[in-house]
């Protein structure tokens, strides 16, 4: 039977997990499906992940859509998004890329049809609710190929704001979609609220798929807090895990790069868990902890 590469369960899960007691596949009999779980339960476990070339790059000039990850890591990924509850890009990447966040590279599950893997339920943080009610999130929602996306926003302050914004929400909201509020932050949404909200909404665990502003956010969120805690009661660590496909390929510096203005004193701690070749690409894994 197909299995998930040890990256996986070695960076995402603790050591003594249970394995005879879960599975993969859902339904299949009444194990549950595995999940990543954070020790601190206001929040889901987050799996920050991504593709770059060797000069840190994630997309060509003008964010221009890159496969930098081979097929044996763009495996692997679709294994990780099976192992979350959700997965979550910005709009940025959402209109550029019409991502379906899907698992469709696994191997074929060879029997009746009955075992599926688990699909991840797609979440989009979108401000103005710019997503396109004919993205591909949505129609394979509508066919039953997809989990029904939630899109993350903010109401807007000013009246003649407010209606425009109701009649967008209204739009996706045909088209399927699950419009969720959250308050803003000096950097869009914040980041320590989406988390808590989400765990509230039985989000377990969280995979951040990107794009380049997301990345940032996720790494930058706890150092926010750091600066502006009153509205947090204390810190809520926003990265668990970091799992980065390494592509031997240099984009050059018209590509777009998520860490140019990254200060690395407000920088996560980092440790190495393993590091695993997938045919061209190198896979590190990380778990990290606030400074
Ligand atoms: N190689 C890889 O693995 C990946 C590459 N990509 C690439 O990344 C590029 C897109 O990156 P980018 O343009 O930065 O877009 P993002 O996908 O990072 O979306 C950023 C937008 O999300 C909204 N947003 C709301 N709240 C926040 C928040 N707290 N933090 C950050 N953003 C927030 C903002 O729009 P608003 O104010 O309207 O809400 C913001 O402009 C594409 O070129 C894509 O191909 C994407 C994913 C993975
Ligand atoms: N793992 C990985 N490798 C790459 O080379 C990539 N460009 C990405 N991009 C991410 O995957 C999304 C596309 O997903 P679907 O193939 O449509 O399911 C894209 O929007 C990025 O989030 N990832």
């Amino acid at each position: 039977m197909a299995k998930p590469p040890s990256i996986l369960f070695n960076t995402l899960f603790r050591a003594d997990t249970d394995w005879d007691h879960v599975s993969l596949y859902d339904p299949d009999d009444d194990r549950p499906v595995p999940s990543p779980m954070a020790d601190d339960t206001r929040r889901p476990w987050v799996t920050l992940t991504f593709a770059q070339s060797l000069d840190a790059k994630i997309a060509g000039e003008a964010g221009k859509q890159l496969i930098l990850s081979g097929k044996e890591s763009m495996v692997m990924t679709h294994w990780m998004r099976s192992m979350h509850d959700a997965i979550l890009v910005g709009i940025g990447t959402a209109l550029n890329d019409n991502p379906q966040l899907n698992t469709r590279h696994l191997p074929q599950l060879s029997d009746d049809g009955r075992k599926k893997y688990n699909l991840p339920r797609p979440i989009i943080l979108d401000t103005h609710l710019r997503l396109r009610s004919d993205c591909k999130l949505l129609s394979n929602y509508k066919v039953g190929t997809g989990r029904r996306p939630w899109v993350v926003s903010t109401t807007p302050g000013s009246d003649e704001g407010f209606s425009a914004w109701e009649k967008k929400k209204k739009i996706l909201e045909a088209a399927g979609a699950r419009v969720i509020n959250i308050e803003p932050s000096q950097a869009g949404l914040s980041i320590p609220s989406l988390l808590t909200i989400l765990r509230t909404l039985g989000v377990r665990s969280l995979m951040v798929e990107g794009g380049a502003g997301v990345i940032k956010s996720f790494l930058t969120s706890a150092q926010l807090q750091d600066i502006a805690p009153s509205d947090q009661p204390s810190l809520i660590q926003t990265v668990d895990a970091i799992i980065v496909t390494v592509a031997p390929t240099f984009v050059g510096q018209e590509g777009v790069g998520y860490g140019d203005d990254l200060l690395a004193s407000k920088m996560l701690n980092m440790k190495h868990i393993c590091t695993e070749l997938f045919g061209p690409d190198t896979v590190m894994g990380f778990t990290t902890t606030l400074s």
